[in-house]
């Protein structure tokens, strides 16, 4: 039975969690790892996936050309639906890992989303004594692994006593900052992505975990100061590309960076973030960490064969623009300083086309 489950079986799992697990199979085939995939509304990828036999297609697309692989750690896809299903992963004693990826709007109390449905799987694990288990978000969520562990928490509390005293001594959280852009296709069994992939990790597996680490993941103490660059750096200036690229008639991300005054209202952005990336933080990341992360930044954006389209990133506006602008404004105003022109104009450009009702934005 696969030793890993995860929730929200999408584009973005099948690009770097079961990569990254491909890819650590491949160097110890004597200790491989699979997964379970459970969608996490629509069950149209499962059926798809298992009809295509669990194998999909990896295409890494850089600047110059394309790579492609075949990936097989996913063994096993099922619809979000399948509540025996999900209780059947969870009671497996050899289940180790549960990785996460339900977006910003997964996050909530509806029976749907994760919270409620890893207590019901946890529940069950505990019913059967199947041992210990680590939970790992990978969402674009400021400490994801945090917001997770209270949400799960809290539903326990109100549930059963005994059973969060449980999910406490059994269960982990540990903390992620995940980047890989992933564009949605429409082929279900094709997926594309750019080269570049990162992942970093802050937390207890208590049950094992692949060996991610020969892989490139980072295994770190803390991970907010990783989260926060990603997030304030790379998705932040997403979002000012994305509303700012649609209201000038923009398609993708490519063309949004070309476009010269966005290009110069995202550099204005990233000098806004900078004074304040390691406020409220334990620690913050050296000076020539930042400058890596943004010279790598400026060739990602510019990939002219990735095609990531702005009306994808623009979905769930309110909840990336309050933990990517609305949060670096509060930031630099605490810092004393003025809230910064391209965050501004960011939340204009937001507000300006939520008021046209040309594009969803929820
Ligand atoms: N695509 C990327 O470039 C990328 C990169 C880094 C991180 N991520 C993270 O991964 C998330 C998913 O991205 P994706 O490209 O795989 O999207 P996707 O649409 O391909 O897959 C999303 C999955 O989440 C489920 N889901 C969506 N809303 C839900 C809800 N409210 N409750 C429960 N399940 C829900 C869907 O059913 C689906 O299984 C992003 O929101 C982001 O947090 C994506
Ligand atoms: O994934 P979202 O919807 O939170 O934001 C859209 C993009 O900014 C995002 O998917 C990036 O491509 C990704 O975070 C890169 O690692």
């Amino acid at each position: 039975m696969p030793r890993l489950a995860h929730l929200g079986l999408g584009h973005f799992f099948r690009a770097h969690q079961a990569w990254y697990t491909e890819r650590a199979n491949g160097l110890n085939p004597d200790e491989t790892w699979a997964y379970t995939a459970f969608t996490g509304r629509s069950p149209v990828l499962a059926e798809a996936m298992t009809a295509g036999g669990d194998r999909y297609t990896l295409i890494e697309r850089g600047a110059d050309g394309d790579t492609a692989s075949t990936i097989t750690s996913v063994t096993r896809s099922i619809p979000g639906d399948d509540a025996d299903g999900w209780v059947a992963a969870f009671s497996d004693p050899e289940l180790a890992v549960v990785t996460v990826t339900v977006t910003e709007s997964g996050y909530g109390d509806a029976p749907t989303a994760a919270p409620t449905r890893l207590l019901t799987g946890i529940a069950a694990r505990r019913a059967v004594g199947a041992g210990p288990l680590a939970v790992v978000s990978c969402d674009n969520l400021a400490g994801n692994g945090e917001v997770l562990h209270g949400a799960v928490a809290r539903l326990a509390e109100a549930s059963d006593l005994a059973l969060a005293r449980w999910v406490e001594r059994n269960v982990t959280f540990p903390s992620t900052m995940v980047d890989r852009i992933t564009p949605h296709t429409d082929d279900p069994l094709v997926v594309v992505t750019e080269p570049f992939s990162e992942w970093v990790i802050a937390g207890d597996f208590p049950a094992g975990r692949p060996a991610w680490h020969e892989v490139g993941v980072r295994f770190v103490d803390d991970v907010a100061p990783y989260e926060r660059r990603k997030l304030w750096l790379l998705n932040a200036a997403h979002t000012t590309m994305t509303y700012l690229g649609l209201l000038r008639g923009l398609e993708t991300i490519d063309q949004a960076w070309g476009d010269a005054e966005i290009r110069a209202t995202v550099e204005q952005l990233w000098t806004e973030v900078r004074p304040v990336l390691g406020q409220g933080l334990s620690m913050t990341l050296p000076d020539d960490e930042m400058d890596a992360a943004l010279a790598a930044l400026r060739p990602r954006f510019a990939n002219p064969r990735i095609a990531h389209r702005l009306e994808q990133i623009a979905r769930q506006g309110r909840e990336k623009l309050a933990q990517r602008q609305q949060a670096i404004m509060a930031a630099r105003i605490e810092a004393g300083l003025p809230a910064g022109e391209a965050c501004e104009a960011t939340i204009a450009a937001f507000d300006e086309i939520v008021r046209k009702g040309e594009f969803r934005v929820d």
